[in-house]
């Protein structure tokens, strides 16, 4: 089984959590993208769902499948959010964001009852960080905050290069927010829910690709079939 066909059966397990009626979020990626497509072959057979997508890629993926889509001024909270990740711990701490869509996507996560992550089981590691740690930055002041996010690297014991994403056609990489991201390449975080923390104080950071106690399961696919891994703690536990 290839890689998107793992990517598909992660999806479908998730779906099985789905209920007539659930409000819910739509990530961003691949991965969620096979769920948007699974939910509206549902949908099309007579499932009542509506979603939050998180980026306006999936935006148009679900209009693309029949998907109502509502937003979080209209609703007052998500059942589930079923998204991918870039890396997830044993402890269900994520790195998010290579897709750019970290902050729609911890703003949607936490609006949720539940977070259930869907990936191959090539991105559940022992020790976040080998993945570049993306950081959503204001372009304005980036000199003052790039200096602020390498003392805060520093004071949690981590340190690696930072570069500004670009597109594939070399410009910056604009969010859907219109902001800029950085990557870092950490290696190793020691201590996730600490940096997470650290970050979140700058005030040129919007938001940081750390996803600490918002994954309340992992559905994860691989050669040998599929794990589901439910969280520990209780959601929104960061200790
Ligand atoms: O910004 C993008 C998101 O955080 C994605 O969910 C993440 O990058 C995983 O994407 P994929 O399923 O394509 O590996």
């Amino acid at each position: 089984m290839n890689m998107d066909q793992l990517k598909r059966q992660a999806a479908a397990r998730a779906l099985e959590e789905v209920r007539d009626g659930m409000q819910l979020g739509l990530g961003t990626g691949s991965t969620a993208k096979h769920f948007v497509e699974l939910l509206g072959e549902r949908v099309a057979a007579g499932l009542k769902v509506i979603g939050v997508p998180t980026s306006e890629a999936t935006r148009a993926d679900a209009e693309r499948c029949g998907v109502p889509l509502t937003t979080l001024d209209e609703i007052d909270h998500l059942d589930i959010t079923v998204d991918g990740a870039d890396e997830i711990d044993p402890d269900l701490n994520l790195i998010k964001g290579g897709g750019g869509a970290l902050l729609r996507e911890k703003i949607v996560a936490a609006a949720s009852d539940r977070m259930i992550v869907i990936a191959d089981d090539t991105k559940w590691v022992p020790t976040l960080g080998k993945f570049p740690l993306p950081v959503e930055v204001i372009p304005f002041g980036l000199g003052a905050t790039r200096r602020a996010i390498e003392k805060a690297f520093a004071e949690c014991g981590v340190s690696g290069q930072m570069a500004v994403r670009k597109d594939k056609g070399g410009h910056v990489f604009v969010t859907d927010g219109g902001h800029w991201i950085v990557d870092a390449q950490l290696g190793r975080i020691v201590n996730p829910p600490g940096l997470a923390k650290a970050l979140s104080a700058i005030p040129g950071v919007v938001e940081h690709g750390l996803f600490i106690g918002l994954a309340s399961s992992a559905v994860l696919a691989g050669g040998e079939g599929i794990r589901v891994i439910e969280r520990r703690k209780p959601k929104g536990d960061q200790e």
